[in-house]
This record gives structure tokens, sequence and C-alpha cells, in this order.
């Protein structure tokens, strides 16, 4: 099976060092490269990916490479190519592009913005029979492709929805693919219910397994296609969450999807407090916290966060209770007012405060796109929380100003001297 890579950031290729470690050879791990260029400073002798954890480095090879919408084998050396094939660039036609191949397992990590153009350009090469695991900061991502590419759920691709907390970043530019893993955390993922009904989550949920022992079954999503007359539309979804189960050493882990939007929720009031904070004041993610002002803009996002979640689930709870028919206001009032004790703000502010520390060492992704003068994805962090209180009628004054002074910081370029 052919796993392709789309974003060879820090967390694209951390997963991809991971991916090609824990897979057997025959498997195919393709790192689609962004330019020509990025590809020539990397693929001389087949690329390589260095990941330095604790001053410890290993490195990993075997991958192919791609530029976007051609192939190129890492066999043939670049310098072999004509310097008029390479302006052409993506989808330029030399004897060492073969055709664009179909994808079976696309990973996502690129930037939020990056994601819709770039899934537009390499749709035709999806189909319902693929497997497209979004790992990504910020949140609507997902929301954005069913609206604008995969708007047919019954041969859209199956989508897996992760959330990471490991911290890494890129040791210099010029050593690309060299990543410093400085935070271990987990990545936890789920998968987006069938459209066609078929229940991928049984086995958490299994009345006839003894609680403790209930968990994600494989054989839920297929079995073989001796058993399963649909095996084709499910083979890579059953393959793509076992390849993520195998990377242990990223503490991935299989959860039902309802914990996974906890999670996800949780991580973006994270990245909308610490990412903003971080490239405003140029500062490592450890600096922020010791300061009192720093922390009463933490408990003004995370209460105004916790507010939207709660009106959003509360909104979502009354639908359900509708739904039932007549039940006594008790019954209504106890349903309604469940409400995740994770996304109180108390809880929040906890999980923002350990991420800090956790990464205390690092530039966040977003002052470092910044830095390089290229767009952040604040709309997909504090933008998402506002168009969430903006549906809800919530007035959310610390995460809009925090918002606004980022666009200014990204806008207006720092005085270095007076
Ligand atoms: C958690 C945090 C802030 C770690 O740096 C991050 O996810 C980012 O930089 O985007």
């Amino acid at each position: 099976m052919q796993f392709h890579v789309l974003g060879l950031g820090a967390i694209g290729s951390l997963v991809s060092h991971h991916l090609r470690h824990s897979l057997p050879p025959r498997n195919v791990v393709t790192l689609i490269h962004k330019s020509v260029r990025q590809a020539r400073n990397t693929i001389e002798d087949g690329p390589t990916v260095y990941v330095e954890n604790g001053g410890v480095t290993s490195s990993t090879t075997g991958f192919k490479s791609e530029i976007f919408e051609g192939t190129v084998s890492s066999r043939i050396p670049l310098s072999e190519r004509t310097a008029a094939n390479e302006e052409k660039g993506p989808g330029f036609s030399s004897n060492d592009i073969q055709e664009a191949e179909r994808i079976d397992s696309l990973f996502v990590t690129t930037k939020a913005h990056q994601t819709l153009p770039a899934l537009r350009r390499l749709s035709p090469r999806l189909s319902g029979n693929s497997t497209i695991v979004l790992l990504q900061n910020g949140m609507g991502i997902y929301e954005e492709l069913v609206e604008h590419i995969f708007r047919n759920p019954y041969n859209r691709p199956h989508f897996i929805l992760a959330s990471n907390t490991h911290g890494a970043f890129i040791r210099s530019r010029a050593a690309r693919f060299h990543v410093v893993h400085t935070g271990i955390g987990e990545i936890q993922f789920g998968i987006v219910p069938d459209p066609a009904g078929r229940n991928f989550e049984a086995g958490f949920f299994d009345p006839e397994v003894f609680p403790l022992g209930r968990q994600a079954r494989i054989t839920d999503i297929t079995t073989s296609s001796e058993q399963d007359h649909q095996f084709g539309r499910y083979q890579s979804l059953r393959n793509t969450v076992a390849a993520l189960l195998l990377m242990d050493n990223l503490r991935t882990s299989w959860r039902p999807m309802e914990e996974i939007q906890l999670a996800m929720r949780r991580k973006l009031v994270v990245n909308s407090v610490i990412n903003p904070l971080t490239a405003i004041l140029g500062c490592r993610n450890g600096e922020l916290f010791s300061h009192q002002a720093a922390r009463s803009i933490l408990r003004g996002v995370c209460t105004e966060a916790s507010r939207v979640y709660a009106a959003e689930m509360q909104a979502q709870a009354k639908v359900f209770v509708d739904s039932l028919g007549p039940r006594s206001e008790d019954e209504d009032a106890l349903l309604l007012n469940r409400f995740p004790p994770v996304l109180k703000w108390q809880s929040l502010e906890q999980e923002v405060l350990r991420v800090a520390e956790l990464t205390k060492g690092n530039y966040s992704s977003m002052l470092e796109s910044v830095r390089r003068g290229s767009q952040t994805e604040i709309k997909y962090m504090n933008g998402h929380l506002l168009r969430m209180g903006k549906a809800y009628s919530i007035r959310m004054p610390h995460t809009a100003s925090l918002m606004h002074m980022l666009q200014l910081r990204s806008a207006i370029p720092v005085e270095v001297k007076l």
C-alpha cells in the first residue's frame, strides 16, 4: 500500500520518519514536496529525514518523492534533469516524472489555510476508496473540504481527524528535514462516521464485552475481501488506522470521535492563546505565563471559549432532546446541562499552562510564520472561535483582540532600530 505525506514541516517530517520506521518496507511512503526547489535541496541522495530527540539523532531513508502533481523517483539524480523542465514546475513532462498515481492514504500536515487549495489539486487522485488523515492545528478544515471539494458523502474519501500534542521544530531552513522533537506528547485520532452507516466504533461500546475490556477493533472497519464484498471501499481506512497504531513512538491512540472532538476543542484553545501571544511578542512558549498580564489574557480566552462550547453543546443536546419526543422537564434539564468538565474554563486554562511548559523551549508555529512573512493560521484558531461566538451571540473581546493584534503584527513589521 502507498502512503503519501503532504506538508513537510516539523510535524510532517516527524510523522514521515515514524511512518517509514514502523511500516514494512513493501509499503511505499511518498513525500510530496512543495516545489522542485524543495525537492532538489533534499533528494540528491534520496530524501533523508533526521529526528533529534534528547540530543540523539536518528535518520530514515527509503522514501519516494513527488513534486505536487508529478512523481519523481528518488533514485534518479536531480542533476540529470534539465533546467527547462524544472522551470515548468509541478506537472512538467519529463521522463523522470511518472504518471500521477492514485492516492490510497494521505497524511495532511500542511498549514490549515493551505489545505483546501492543495486538496483541490490532488482530488482527481483521491476517491471514495482513499483515506485522508488531517493532522493539523486549528479547526474547521474538514468542514471546508466537504463543503467545497468532497460534497457527495457516498463517494468522498474516508477522513481521520487527529489531535497532536507533540512539540517539534525544524532545526534550520537549510537542513529542511532535520526535526527536533522537543516535547513528547501524543496523537489521538478518530474516524469520521461512515455515511453508509458502518459502525467503526462498535468495539468501544460493545455491550457483550465487560466495560473495562471494550476497545477499538480494526475488524469493525473491514475484515477481508472474502468476508466483505465492500472490502475495496474500506481497505485503505483499515490500513491507515493500522499504520497510525504502529507508530507507537508517537503515542498514537484510536479514540471515539466524541473524545477527539473534545481533544480538538482543547487544542484549539491552546493554539488560540499561545500562538498569537508568542507571535505578537516574539518569545518562546515558556516565557509567557510567568507574567500576570498573560495570565489575565489566558483567563479571558478560556472563559470565552468555554462559553461558546457550552452554547454549542446545549444547541446540539436540544436537537437530540427534541427528537426524543415528550419528556419531563427534569429529564430535559439533565440532558441539556451535561457539559464535559474538560471544557470548563479552569480545565482549559490548566491545559494551556501544561502545553506551554511542555513546549517551553519552542518558538510557536505562528511566530515562525510571522518571522518568515507567511500567512498565519489565525483564522482557523481565534477566527474559528469567533465564528462560533457569532453563531451563538456570545461576545468574545479577548479572543478578538488577540486576533486583531496578531493581524497588525503580521501587517506592520517591527522596527528594529529607532
Ligand atoms: C502547542 C504549540 C503552541 C507548540 O508550539 C503549537 O501547536 C504550535 O506551535 O503551533
